[in-house]
């Protein structure tokens, strides 16, 4: 099975991450997520990413830091999350696709459901915060 390449953003301030909801109709749809998306053509990740936030939440990105790489078989679907860390940007994120959004508490992260391929990124997310 081909193996999708997804750029993924953890979008952070001040300890608190913004979240967005997956449409239902979506592939793990109702749940959440990190914003970003399916990496086109020729597109670098970083490329991928800075379009599909710009898209999705309308914030410009300035620069990204590399947090963690995870690939995932969800059986009918193979993903490789290629994560970045987004601290460096212009813009308030708000859905712009009719989804919901909000910022959450790192503390709070795990009372959301995410995709199970999240599992690793928040044990990421959560360990590299509290070491600042
Ligand atoms: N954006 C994002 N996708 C995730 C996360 N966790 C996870 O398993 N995924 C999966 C769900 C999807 O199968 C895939 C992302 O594809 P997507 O549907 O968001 O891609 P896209 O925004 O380009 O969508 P589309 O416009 O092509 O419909 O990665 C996450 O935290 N964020
Ligand atoms: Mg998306």
């Amino acid at each position: 099975m081909k193996v999708v390449h997804v750029a993924v953003g953890v979008i952070e301030r001040d300890r608190n991450i913004f979240i967005t909801r997956r449409a239902s109709h979506q592939h793990q749809g109702g749940k959440w997520e990190f914003p970003g998306g399916k990496c086109e053509g020729a597109e670098t990740v970083l490329q991928a990413l800075s379009r599909e936030l710009h898209e999705e939440i309308g914030i410009e990105c300035h620069s990204f830091q590399p947090l963690v790489v995870i690939q995932h078989d969800y059986g009918d679907k193979q993903v490789k999350l290629d994560t970045h860390w987004v601290r460096d940007f212009a813009g308030e994120p708000t859905g712009l696709e009719g989804q919901e959004g909000r910022w959450v508490a790192v503390e709070e992260l795990s009372s959301y459901e995410f995709p199970e391929a999240n599992e690793e990124i928040l044990k990421r997310v959560v360990s590299d915060l509290s070491s600042l």
